[in-house]
């Protein structure tokens, strides 16, 4: 089987939980794609939101990992993209149901609320549960539908 990719961006709130997310990658079977930032400078989260977006529309990856201060600004962010459906994620149960029923594409998590054993479930509980589909399909492809009138 072909290994899946994740594409991992973080504005300056978020670069220490992304790297210490990028580490667990490869024990999960997954490729990493790290969009930045690369260092602690003060950066604007929408523009790591966009490269993240852009990188999943192109196909680069086949999920995405977005983490912020606190998960808000770049969720919003990212959600502004119509093909993106981010899920701010506090703990597993969160990053189950957003994979189960909302298939969810990128997992937000907020590098100054989550802690780091927390933030790793989440993450691995993120990449290994499939979308149930059935009636929740149907919701899913209603966001899409609305979001384009
Ligand atoms: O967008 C956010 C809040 O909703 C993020 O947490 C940002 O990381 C945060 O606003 C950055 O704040 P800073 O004071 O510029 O570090």
């Amino acid at each position: 089987m072909t290994q899946r990719t994740l594409a991992l961006a973080s504005d300056h709130g978020g670069i220490e939980l992304k790297t210490l997310l990028a580490a667990d990658l490869s024990g999960l079977g997954w490729r990493g794609l790290d969009l930045g930032t690369d260092g602690p400078a003060s950066v604007d989260y929408p523009d790591f939101a966009l490269k993240l977006a852009r990188a999943l529309k192109a196909g680069e990856a086949d999920l995405g990992l977005l983490i912020c201060g606190s998960g808000i600004g770049i969720s919003i962010a990212a959600n502004r993209h119509a093909h993106i459906r981010a899920a701010l994620v506090h703990d597993g149960y969160g990053a189950r149901m957003c994979r189960l029923h909302n298939d969810a594409n990128v997992l937000v998590l907020g590098g100054r609320t989550i802690g780091p054993e927390v933030a790793r479930d989440c993450l691995r509980v993120f990449l290994e549960t499939p979308f149930e589909g059935g009636r929740h399909a149907r919701r899913v492809a209603m966001l899409s539908e609305y979001g384009e009138k």
